[in-house]
C-alpha cells in the first residue's frame, strides 16, 4: 500500500507542436505542503488542470489515494477530495462570505436538484460551510459583502470555498497572487494551518512564502521537471541553481 495521496506518473501535455507538460512524476505525502515553481510558461497550471481533470493528458497517469484517477471529469475528481482553486478569483461577489460557502458546500449534496433550495435549510450544508468559513481564518465576516472585502481576503474566501467542498487534499494555483507582504503573510500562515488535516500542492511565484512553508518542491522549466523532491535538496541542486540564478529574474 502506498503511503502518498498523489502521485503522477509520466503526466505529458502537449498543444499542437507544444509539449506544455513533457513526462512530469512527481509525489506528494499526506499532510505535506508541495510546491510547484517555474517560469512563465513553465507548464505549472497546465499541470494544476491535469490533476483536477480540467484537462485531459495525452499520456501518463494521476493517482490519488491509491486510485487511479486520470482522466476522470473535474466534479468526480473532486468529490473522490480533490479541492481547486483558481489563478484569478473565482467568487460570487454579490454574495456574503457565508453564501459563498453554503453554495460551495451545497454542490457536493448527491441531488443536484437541491440547488433550488436554499443552502442553510440544510444543517449538514450550513454547518460545513460555517467550518469553513473559520478554517479560512473569514468567520467573523460571515455577513460581509465578497465585494467590500481586500482582495487578500477575497483570495482568503476562495479557499474557504474548496474547504467546503470537504477536500482531503488542496490544489491551490498562485494563492498569494497580487497580495502584498502583509496579506501574503496571512495566508501563509493560513496554509500552513491548514497542511495539519490536509495536503496541499501549490504553484506560486513566491519564493519566500514557498520557501516558509513547502516541505517538497518540484521545478519546472519549459515542460521538464529539472528536480522535484525535499525543499533543501531541490534548492541546492546545482540545474536548479543555474536556471534560476542564469536569467536573474528569480534568485533564491
Ligand atoms: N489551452 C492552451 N492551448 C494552447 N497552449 C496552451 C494552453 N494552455 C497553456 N498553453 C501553453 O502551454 C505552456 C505552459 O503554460 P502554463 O499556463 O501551464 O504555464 P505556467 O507555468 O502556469 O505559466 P504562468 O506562471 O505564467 O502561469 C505555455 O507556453 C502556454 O502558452
Amino acid at each position: 500500500m502506498s503511503d502518498l495521496i498523489l502521485e503522477t506518473r509520466g503526466l505529458t501535455k502537449t498543444f499542437g507542436g507544444l509539449t506544455a507538460v513533457s513526462g512530469i512524476s512527481l509525489q506528494v505525502a499526506p499532510r505535506e505542503i508541495h510546491a510547484i515553481i517555474g517560469p512563465n510558461g513553465a507548464g505549472k497550471s497546465t499541470m494544476v488542470n491535469l490533476l483536477s481533470g480540467h484537462l485531459l493528458p495525452c499520456a501518463g497517469q494521476v493517482i490519488f489515494n491509491g486510485q487511479d484517477i486520470t482522466g476522470l471529469a473535474p466534479n468526480k475528481v473532486s468529490h473522490l477530495g480533490v479541492g481547486r482553486s483558481f489563478q484569478r478569483t473565482n467568487i460570487f461577489p454579490s454574495f456574503t462570505c457565508l453564501e459563498n460557502c453554503l453554495l460551495a458546500a451545497q454542490s457536493r449534496l448527491k441531488n443536484s436538484f437541491r440547488f433550488f433550495r436554499r443552502g442553510d435549510r440544510y444543517p449538514l450544508v450550513r454547518e460545513r460551510a460555517e467550518k469553513a468559513l473559520e478554517a479560512c481564518g473569514l468567520s467573523s465576516k460571515g455577513h460581509s459583502i465578497a465585494s467590500s472585502m481586500s482582495y487578500g481576503e477575497q483570495r482568503q474566501l476562495e479557499i474557504g470555498m474548496v474547504l467546503a467542498t470537504e477536500p482531503s487534499f488542496l490544489l491551490l494555483d498562485e494563492p498569494m497572487a497580487g497580495m502584498g507582504k502583509e496579506e501574503s503573510n496571512r495566508v501563509v500562515e493560513l496554509l500552513a494551518e491548514l497542511s495539519r488535516d490536509y495536503s496541499l500542492l501549490l504553484v506560486e511565484h513566491d519564493m519566500d512564502a514557498v520557501f516558509s512553508i513547502a516541505k517538497t518542491l518540484t521545478v519546472m522549466v519549459n515542460g521538464q521537471m529539472l528536480a522535484s523532491g525535499p525543499l533543501d535538496h531541490v534548492r541546492n541542486d546545482p540545474a536548479v541553481q543555474e536556471a534560476y540564478l542564469g536569467d536573474g529574474e528569480e534568485q533564491f
